[in-house]
């Protein structure tokens, strides 16, 4: 069977011929399989954003192949990827719609999932099935399922978002730095929750990050990135015993460089 998501010499240049030109993907390749969880980190400029990009469909590359379950998917805009891939920004607002209730955005999700063959309201069965998933984050989600989620924290919105991504069934699920805008203790939270999801989803998973130790902590697998390239794959055995130093000794080695906010946010 084919990778779920392979990446073939990925390249990404904008504005090319231009004086403004940057290379920021210099030949990606990446095999992806249901079930593995990859943490990517890298410095600023690294590409990490432009691959996510490239595979949600938002850029096209300049040179190579994106490949979802075999197919290439190079010409395919971000609306025909939705059923595959499901993403999650870094800004909580962006991923539901805050003047509908918890329910009815996550019966949106559902139906998204289904490809939209789904009756939109929930039935009886279902709602009491979401109403577990949703306690079993321990973020009180449950019991605001008829509010507004413009109303809900950060962090439970995040998650929500995260619920969401689930229930649309993804092959692949994109996490672009889903942390970066909430509090240690809340993205702590929504970390632990990621994991729970992400191992339920069992597809291909990609999450963005600055914070070193959320990428040892978490996953199967480690990647690092630097000048449009990746410089580190790390399997899971190997991730298991790294510290966030042995992690940073190890990326300035292959000679790529760790930003200051990455520095900082250990
Ligand atoms: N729309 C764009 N137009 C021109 N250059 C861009 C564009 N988007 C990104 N770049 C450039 O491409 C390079 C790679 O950027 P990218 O956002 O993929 O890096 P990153 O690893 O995600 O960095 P960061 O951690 O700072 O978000 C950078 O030099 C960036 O300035």
């Amino acid at each position: 069977m084919p990778p779920t998501l392979r990446l073939i010499d990925v390249t990404l240049t904008y504005n090319p011929g231009r004086a403004d030109e940057v290379r920021a993907l210099r030949g990606v390749n990446l095999d992806v399989d249901q079930g593995e969880f990859i943490t990517v980190v890298g410095s600023n400029g690294a590409g990490k954003s432009s691959t996510v990009q490239v595979i949600a469909g938002d850029v096209r590359p300049s040179t190579g192949e994106v490949r979802m379950n075999g197919r290439v998917v190079n010409a395919w805009p971000e609306h025909k990827r939705a059923g595959l891939v499901a993403r999650v920004f870094d800004d909580p607002r962006v991923g539901s719609a805050p003047d509908l209730s918890v329910e009815d955005n996550l019966a949106l999700a559902l139906a998204r999932g289904r490809r939209r063959t789904l009756r939109f309201a929930l039935d009886q069965k279902r709602r009491r099935h979401l109403r577990e998933k949703l306690s079993e984050l321990g973020l009180g989600l449950e019991d605001r399922l008829h509010q507004r989620v413009g109303l809900l924290s950060a962090g439970q919105r995040q998650s929500l978002t995260m619920v969401m991504a689930g229930l649309a069934s993804p092959r692949i699920l994109l996490l672009d730095e889903h942390l970066a805008a909430l509090d240690p203790a809340t993205a702590q939270r929504v970390l632990t929750v990621t994991s729970t999801l992400v191992r339920e989803m069992e597809c291909a998973t990609l999450m963005v990050t600055h914070n070193m130790d959320h990428a040892i902590s978490i996953g199967t697998r480690l990647l690092v990135m630097s000048g449009g390239v990746i410089i580190s794959d790390i399997a899971e055995q190997e991730k298991q015993d790294l510290t966030v130093k042995g992690l940073i000794d190890r990326i300035t080695r292959a000679g790529g460089t760790v930003a200051d906010r990455t520095l900082l946010a250990q």
